[in-house]
């Protein structure tokens, strides 16, 4: 099996690409990164941390790089039975003029067996995004080819893989969680499913989307939010603190209700989710930074992520959601000066002011009673 896996970062290394490797996949990384692909290709192999309850180190080996966007990456896409992807939302759109390139090659050399394309990125149906943008980019008379062969599996994926602390001797090391989950769409598939271990079919798909979006990202965003305020730097820092770790169970257990309502999931085991979740944030061998967590505060608060999307939840079936009022309301104040949404979003706020900096961050409507209440808690934070 011939696997070809965008963006060789964090999640990249350490879940995914691990994971097609140890399948016994061929393993080919695509990245923009000339210095890491140039790593790659150098070592063919890296290392593992897998830290929880026991610590060890796996090697992965037998892994090329190629440059992103390179006649390389192309003669890849001709000839892979796999391409997933772990290279943010924002670049998503960006890749879908290559893919395209590549799967026209491939069609027109005569390679009509099956390829799967799987999105691994903190996205609801991301792959199915990139499949308009793949559509956008190839010329009409390969679409029925593509409908026919080429399979866009959406998926949720779920391991905490902070980025590795700089390690001159060891560059390419990851240190990842011991948990991890990857649930693609079974039904999405096109030709038989690629055997790759640790990859859960579903046919529910939007279930487990939503309970990690709405339970793990929900929670680890409340945390990372409510800890810059408090002066942490870490997500550890933040969680031990109570009265956070209290309102992160509140916001989870809030937009709990939403999945308990939407999907039937059983309340009990979903509150066992939520508390394995939270030990999840106090792993003592990360070292997860809060500006990571709460990286781009405006696609956070969009209306279809982690925050908005449980409360218009709440809304829908007219369920508590005070706690996850408070982390809207703490998103707001998140300051960052290396992160250019969080210094846009402060812009807005200083020039329009916090109501309507809110609502065009989260698309809520100004006569909606939730804005007010976020806007006191807004003010009631800043004293
Ligand atoms: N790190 C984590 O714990 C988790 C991350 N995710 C999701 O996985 C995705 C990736 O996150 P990370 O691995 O943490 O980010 P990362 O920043 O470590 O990795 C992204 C990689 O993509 C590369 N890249 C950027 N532009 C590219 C392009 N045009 N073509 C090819 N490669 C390109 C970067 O050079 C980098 O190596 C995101 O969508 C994130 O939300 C999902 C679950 C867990
Ligand atoms: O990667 P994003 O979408 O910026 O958000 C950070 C989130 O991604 C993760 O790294 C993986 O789910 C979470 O740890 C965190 O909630």
């Amino acid at each position: 099996m011939k696997a070809l896996h965008f963006g060789a970062g964090n999640i990249g290394r350490g879940f995914i690409g691990k994971l097609l490797a140890e399948s016994d996949a061929e393993v080919t990384f695509a990245d923009a990164n000339t210095q890491l692909v140039d790593q790659l290709n150098h070592s063919q192999e890296y290392h593992v941390r897998v830290v929880g309850d026991t610590q060890h180190t796996d090697v992965i080996r037998h892994i090329a790089a190629v440059q992103a966007n390179s006649d390389d990456v192309i003669s890849q896409i001709v000839k892979a039975d796999i391409i997933t992807t772990a290279v943010g939302p924002q670049v998503l759109a960006k890749i879908a003029a290559t893919i395209a390139k590549g799967l026209q090659l491939r069609f027109e050399q005569g390679n009509h067996t099956p390829v799967n394309i799987i999105a691994c990125e903190n996205m609801v149906r991301g792959t199915s995004q990139l499949k308009q943008a793949v559509l956008a980019e190839l010329p009409q008379q390969y679409h029925d080819l593509l409908e026919q062969y080429v399979g866009f599996v959406d998926s949720a994926v779920d391991r905490i893989v902070p980025p590795a602390a700089a390690n001159d001797e060891d560059p390419l090391a990851v240190t990842v969680e011991s948990f991890s989950e990857w649930i693609v769409d079974k039904n999405q598939f096109k030709g038989d499913i690629p055997p790759v271990q640790g990859m859960e079919l579903t046919d529910n798909l939007l279930a487990y989307v939503e309970r990690k979006l709405f339970t793990l990202n929900t929670g680890h965003i409340v945390t990372a939010y409510l800890g810059k305020l408090a002066g942490y730097k870490t997500i550890r820092e933040a969680i031990a603190d109570e009265a956070i770790q209290n309102t992160v169970r509140q916001a989870m257990q809030q937009s709990g209700e939403v999945l308990v309502n939407r999907y039937g999931f059983d309340r009990q085991l979903h509150h066992a989710y939520i508390e394995k979740i939270l030990t999840r944030f106090a792993n003592p061998y990360l070292v997860d930074e809060i500006d990571r967590v709460g990286r781009q505060p405006l696609r956070k608060l969009g209306a279809e992520d982690r925050l908005v999307k449980p409360l218009l939840g709440t809304l829908e079936y007219g369920l508590p959601n005070d706690a996850l009022l408070k982390g809207i309301a703490a998103a707001l104040h998140y300051r960052n000066a290396d992160d250019p949404q969080a210094v846009e979003l402060q812009g807005w706020i200083e020039q329009e002011g916090v109501e309507a900096a809110l609502l065009r961050a989260t698309g809520l409507k100004a006569d909606e009673p939730c804005v007010a209440t976020i806007v006191a808690e807004y003010q009631r934070m800043a004293q």
